[in-house]
C-alpha cells in the first residue's frame, strides 16, 4: 500500500457543455481510470456518469454533495484482480452543462506495479504483469482510450478460469 500511501494526488477538470442531441456524442469515451482510488464529484448536480456491469451501461444516481469513489486499475493489479476497476463513461445533458472534478489516488511516479507478493500463491498466480509506472503510464497515453483494453494487455495468460471484466 506504501504504492498509493507515498503516491500522487492528481485531478482533474471536467466541463461538459449541453447537447441538443445527446444521444449522438459522448462525454468521456468508455475507460477505466488508472488511479489506486477515484474521488468523483459532480459539482453542480447534473447527473450523467454511467459505469459498465454485466455488458450494460448503468447510470450512477449520486446523491447531492456526495462524493463518488471509483476502484482504478492500479487497484485492480495491486490486488491481483481482487478489487476490478470499473468501466465507466460520462454523457451530456440536452439542457444542462455539467461539471465534475476527480481526485485521482495514483502511485508514486519511481514506483511499480504490481500483484502484491502476499497475494500471490501457488493456487493464485499473478494475474498482471510488474511494470514501473511510468512505463504504464506512457503505454496508457500511446493508446486510444478503450474500455479496460490496457489493463487487460498487462495480464498474464494463466490457465482456464482467468477472470476478465
Ligand atoms: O465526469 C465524470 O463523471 C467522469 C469523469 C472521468 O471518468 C474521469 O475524469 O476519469
Ligand atoms: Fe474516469
Amino acid at each position: 500500500m506504501a504504492l498509493l500511501l507515498e503516491g500522487r494526488q492528481a485531478m482533474g477538470f471536467n466541463y461538459y457543455p449541453p447537447c441538443p442531441q445527446p444521444e449522438l456524442v459522448i462525454g468521456f469515451p468508455p475507460h477505466s481510470d488508472f488511479s489506486g482510488l477515484t474521488i468523483l464529484l459532480e459539482v453542480n448536480d447534473v447527473q450523467g456518469l454511467q459505469i459498465k456491469k454485466d455488458g450494460m451501461w448503468i447510470p450512477v444516481k449520486s446523491l447531492p454533495n456526495a462524493f463518488i469513489i471509483n476502484i482504478g486499475d492500479t487497484l485492480e493489479i495491486m490486488s491481483n484482480g481482487t478489487y476490478c476497476s470499473i468501466e465507466h463513461r460520462a454523457t451530456v445533458n440536452s439542457f444542462k452543462e455539467r461539471i465534475s472534478v476527480a481526485t485521482f489516488c495514483s502511485p508514486k511516479m519511481d514506483g511499480e506495479i504490481c500483484p502484491a507478493p502476499s497475494l500471490v500463491t501457488p493456487e493464485t498466480p499473478a494475474m498482471f504483469r510488474r511494470i514501473s509506472v511510468v512505463d504504464y503510464i506512457k503505454g496508457l497515453f500511446t493508446q486510444k482510450i478503450d474500455g479496460k483494453s490496457y489493463i487487460h494487455s498487462m495480464r498474464i495468460q494463466n490457465e482456464p478460469g482467468m477472470k476478465s471484466n
